[in-house]
């Protein structure tokens, strides 16, 4: 079999085969596949009160420079195995790789600012846009110049005047898009999102929506985003992987959701047409 184009390991894999789900669920790829940027194997978590599974034993791969959509219905699993992935909480040894290393053996920060997360509401610190772009690489030494935090509010689309404003002087939509330009500041290699856009308005979805497009495209970023609109996901992911009782079901493409096979992805189809 030839090798699949980059980021397309598993779809290439599977694509006109009626049995999409079962294919996509156990092809790997391979151990040391340099397309796969997350490697998520026999992924569990268990309630600590009830014991109940909150995740069960998820097997993913996330290829390269790919958005991946991520969707479900509340209390799937969605942000439990998000949260997984730079280790807001600490997934077992041996279950979560980026770029085939385990997680667990990487320095926490150093995960963190490789992994970057933005959350539904954006919360700044204290003081100006400029400062709160400024703090991540300050943390490592470094200083940002002007002209790099202006560089990092115009890939979030934002005028260079935003540096002096401060959080109480701008919309919600605003505060993400600055909240993603202090991400952003870190160099991140992987960005995950928590329904981002949930509490903004369509203008400033747009514009989110833009700049994830962009960092895609120009700077090959690795996106994994939870979101509870479908036509978002057909928007911009390349690839959707649908999560219930914390479970994957199906991984496909979203121009592909109306041929999956489970009939929660078939129900999500028809809340959003
Ligand atoms: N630390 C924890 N201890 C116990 N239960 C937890 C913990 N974290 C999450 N849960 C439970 O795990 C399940 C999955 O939660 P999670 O937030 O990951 O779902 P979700 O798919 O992101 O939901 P939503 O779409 O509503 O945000 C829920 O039933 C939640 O109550």
């Amino acid at each position: 079999m030839s090798s699949p184009p980059p980021g397309q390991a598993h779809l290439s894999i599977a694509d006109g085969d009626e049995t999409v789900r079962e294919h996509l669920l156990t092809v790997d790829v391979g151990e040391a596949d340099g397309d796969v940027k997350f490697r998520i194997r026999n992924l569990a978590k268990k309630s600590d009160t009830t014991g109940a599974a909150i995740l069960n034993r998820l097997t993913l791969d996330i290829p390269r420079g790919v958005i991946m959509g991520v969707i479900g219905p509340s209390g799937s699993g969605k942000s439990t195995l998000l949260r997984a992935l730079n280790r807001l909480w600490e997934p077992p040894s041996g279950t979560v790789f980026l770029d085939g290393r385990d997680i667990l053996d990487v320095d926490v920060l150093s995960l963190r600012r490789k992994v970057g997360m933005l959350f539904q509401l954006p919360v700044l610190f204290e003081g100006t846009v400029a400062d709160n772009i400024r703090y991540g690489p300050q943390l490592k030494g470094k200083k940002l110049s002007d002209e790099d935090v202006h560089k990092l509010l115009t890939l979030v689309d934002l005028d260079s005047s935003f540096s002096t404003k401060t959080g109480s002087e701008m919309s919600v939509g605003q505060s993400q898009r600055v909240a993603l330009a202090r991400t952003l500041a870190n160099s991140p290699e992987v960005l995950l999102l928590d329904e981002p856009t949930s509490a903004l308005d369509p203008i400033s979805t747009e514009r989110i929506e833009g700049a994830l497009e962009k960092l895609k495209q120009k700077q090959g970023m690795t996106i994994v985003m939870v979101s509870h609109s479908i036509k978002q996901i057909q928007r911009i992911a390349d690839i959707v992987c649908l999560l219930v009782d914390g479970e994957i079901v199906e991984v496909l493409k979203p121009d592909q959701l109306s041929q999956a096979q489970h009939p929660m992805a078939l129900r999500f189809l028809e809340l959003s047409s």
